[in-house]
């Protein structure tokens, strides 16, 4: 039998992000950490009980310590466990092939135009079975896992019908019920038109607000309802459509916008109030401004425009702008197969003009506030769950700094430790 706490010991910094869990964080209040030097914490009943310096612990903790496992965090720092707040978790297949196409010259665009890009994925997702599938996914999930990933959103949309969308929501729930990480749900039937639907794109518009949504709602299998608003793909005028059917459903809206083109993406997102607005490399001011007042998360992708060899998007403008900015990897096999929320952060840092501290908030709390997870996870406060990861750098400065290293050391979830030395355990 295991020890019933998990005492955690003296870490060069413990970072706590206090009082962050109302709302995301905005301008300087994202460089505001609210580090304990020499810190410690007390985790029990999968709970954060306790946090603070290491002899106000003690002494609170003196006459039970021989009920925790104590683990000595000396010259390291405890984080919360890092939250990505936007993946294509479940799919079939890689395209790495694509990958070398772009490197001579093909746009994104042209290879999904010309049947490649999402609709080569959703060929493969549909071809899987639920076992592969899963299986698949499972594996990025443990990599996730071992970059000091403790909660992950996990979009569908290489299905793009009904039967493949249930699917891959399907798996997204068994992998939610069977693995340790925790999986938040959004539907993305509006992922791409598919090809039999080329000449008559409105009616597969149609398909996904009446039918799909519909469904997906009844069956409890997502949160949150997401479009792919882009020139060629949907306009804003349809994604709106989507977004509020999903609304009156129960599903919160989301929105890929302006990756490729300024298209309003950014407006559309503050107009039909969604809770994040996603990519935003070429959102326009008036876009950004309108974000701002609305309170709509701008969830940035620094690793996407670095795979597509794009102009990142300014997350410095937005932050001072006022909007509130979560970084995440957008996992997916075409522009960003990557499970690595530790480079996006040192993107974050090199390729946006965001501060190490800026970084650190975008990836915890104000990731968890764009899955509406801000009162579970993304700080170090009692009473959320006891989702931390000890990093094994002596400041968190030192994480952007020696970039490209995965420094997770030790991944605790749910206060039990899954991850040690780097490894799953
Ligand atoms: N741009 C739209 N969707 C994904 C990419 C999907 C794919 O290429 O398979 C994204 O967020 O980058
Ligand atoms: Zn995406």
């Amino acid at each position: 039998m295991g020890k019933q706490a998990l005492f955690i010991r003296h870490a060069n910094e413990v970072i706590t992000l206090k009082g962050s869990s109302e709302k995301p964080m905005t301008k300087e209040q994202m460089e505001e950490l609210h580090i304990v030097k020499g810190g410690s914490v007390w985790l029990e009943d999968g709970k954060i009980h306790a946090v603070g310096p290491d002899e106000e612990l003690l002494a609170t903790y003196q006459a039970r310590l021989e009920e925790a496992e104590v683990i000595d965090a000396t010259g390291q720092v405890v984080a919360p466990g890092f939250v990505d707040p936007h993946t294509h978790l479940v799919f079939a297949g890689s395209r790495e092939n694509e990958f070398n196409m772009r490197l001579q010259g093909s746009s994104y665009m042209d290879i999904m135009n010309a049947g490649g890009g999402i609709h080569a994925t959703t060929s493969a997702t549909r071809e899987a079975d639920h076992e592969q599938l899963y299986t698949e996914s499972k594996r990025r999930l443990d990599k996730f896992l071992v970059h000091g990933v403790t909660t992950i959103e996990a979009k569908s949309g290489y299905g793009l019908s009904l039967e493949h969308e249930l699917k891959q929501l399907e798996v997204a729930k068994r992998l939610n019920d069977s693995h340790c990480m925790d999986i938040v749900s959004t539907f993305m039937g509006a992922h791409a038109v598919p090809g039999d639907y080329k000449e008559n794109p409105e009616q597969f518009v149609d398909l996904v607000i009446n039918e799909m949504i519909p469904k997906v709602a009844e069956l409890g299998l997502a949160e949150f309802n997401d479009v792919f608003c882009e020139h060629g793909v949907f306009t804003p005028e349809q994604s709106k459509r989507i977004l509020e059917a999903g609304r009156k459903h129960g599903l919160q809206p989301k929105i890929h916008a302006d990756e490729i083109e300024p298209y309003g993406g950014a407006e559309t997102a503050a107009e039909v109030g969604a809770v994040s607005a996603d990519h935003l490399l070429k959102a326009s001011d008036e876009g950004m401004k309108m974000m701002a007042e609305k309170g709509v998360i701008a969830v940035l992708l620094p690793g996407t425009a670095f795979f597509l060899m794009a102009e990142s998007a300014n997350g410095r403008k937005m932050i001072d702008a006022g909007v509130p900015v979560a970084l995440s990897t957008d996992c997916n096999p075409g522009s960003s197969p990557t499970v690595s929320l530790p480079l996006i952060m040192n993107l974050g840092c090199l390729k946006m003009g965001m501060t190490p501290a800026e970084v650190i908030t975008a990836t915890t709390i104000n990731a968890a506030h764009a899955i509406n997870r801000g009162h579970e996870v993304g700080s170090i406060e009692v009473g959320k769950k006891a989702d931390l990861v000890i990093l094994d750098v002596p400041n968190y400065m030192q994480l952007q700094y020696h970039y490209g290293v995965n420094h997770t050391k030790t991944v605790i979830k749910n206060g039990e430790v899954v991850v040690d030395e780097g490894r799953l355990v």
